[in-house]
């Protein structure tokens, strides 16, 4: 089965266009001011227009307040909030409650304890996404380009729908979809020159390298 792909953290409308000629099934909005993709509502809301019904449209909030998220609801729209902070499950029921919209929670894992936590989002969140924990000193919880021990994740027997993020690039996707049971890939810093800065070229090598994930290793000499 094709994997989901989800290109975060776009601000251009030549990153969406190449990211949905390339077969995204995700685009992401970074709503989180300290981050280099951080974008204003109005404007993820212009950019986002040409993906409607194309992409799921995603909305990456931090420990939202509501004010945060009634803004970026009724400006954008999402097809998905995805929940980057702390936010505990009573607060994920809250938010589904209000705003009638999926949530993508997010678990930042460098550890086995740090997915101690995923047993008490079970059928409240309606999926998962797991991204490494920002290293000390950063001040981005995630987007910060780097990967966790994808073996911490072996326990997951795949009845758990979770997308995989942290540090992916066209080196490591093929790997990370052979080693895990993810249904979604997730991927920012890899697809871009600088912070931020999203590199048509390096999406098209990402999406190259997912599709040569999915072909059949042919035997030598055939
Ligand atoms: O990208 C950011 O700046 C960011 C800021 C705040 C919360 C989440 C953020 N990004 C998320 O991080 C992961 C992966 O990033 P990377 O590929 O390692 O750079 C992805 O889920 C983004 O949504």
């Amino acid at each position: 089965m094709k994997p989901d792909i989800k290109i975060c953290g776009l601000k251009t409308p030549e990153a969406i266009d190449r990211a949905l000629k390339r077969g995204a099934t995700h685009i992401g909005f970074i709503f989180f001011e300290k981050s280099p993709r951080y974008i204003e509502p109005d404007l993820a809301a212009k950019l986002a227009e040409p993906a409607r019904g194309k992409a799921k449209i995603v909305a990456v909030v931090v420990d939202p307040t509501n004010d945060e998220l009634d803004e970026i609801v009724s400006l954008l729209k999402p097809d998905i909030l995805q929940l980057h902070g702390n936010e505990s499950p009573e607060h994920v029921l809250t938010i589904k409650a209000l705003y009638g919209l999926p949530v993508m929670k997010v678990f930042s894992v460098r550890t086995a304890d740090d997915l101690k936590r995923v047993e008490a989002y079970i059928g409240i969140a309606d999926r998962f996404l797991f991204d490494a924990k920002a290293p000390k000193g950063s001040e981005l919880p995630g987007g910060n380009g780097i990967s966790f021990d994808w073996s911490l994740l072996s326990w997951l027997d795949g009845s758990i729908d979770y997308m995989l993020s942290g540090g992916l690039n066209k080196d490591n996707v093929a790997d990370a979809l052979a080693n895990t049971t993810a249904r979604g890939i997730d991927v920012s810093s890899g697809v871009e020159s600088a912070p931020g800065v999203k590199s048509v070229a390096m999406i098209d090598e990402f999406f190259d390298a997912v599709e040569g994930a999915d072909a059949p290793i042919m035997a030598s000499g055939s």
